[in-house]
């Protein structure tokens, strides 16, 4: 995957459900039953990240998860944070 920041029309075209798109990040709130199932998930979101080497910022509430992909290296939004979106969504359905 490339790691030039896309456009604004790029990014538009190849949003993931659910996900919003803004200056320099793409972000999704999932909600969950329990704290727990929240950690939970960070913590798978977290493992993917390791695996693929591209992170997001994750802010774990109580029965919320906020998470944000940015490509800091590029101060952007390239395809590793589309796909990383398109992951959470497969993790969790795009119905979140
Ligand atoms: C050296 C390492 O590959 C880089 O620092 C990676 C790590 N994970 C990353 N994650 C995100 N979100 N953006 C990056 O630019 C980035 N860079």
């Amino acid at each position: 995957m490339s790691r030039r920041r896309l456009t604004p029309d790029e990014i538009a075209a190849q949003l993931p459900e659910a996900w919003t798109a803004h200056d320099t990040w793409l972000e999704r709130t999932l909600t969950f039953p329990t704290y727990r199932a929240g950690l939970e998930c960070a913590v798978r979101i977290a493992e993917h990240a390791e695996a693929v080497d591209h992170h997001p910022d994750l802010l774990l509430g109580y029965r919320v998860l906020t998470v944000r992909y940015t490509t800091h290296d590029r101060g952007g939004v390239t395809s590793h944070d589309v796909a990383g979106a398109a992951f959470v969504n497969g993790l969790l359905g795009a119905a979140g």
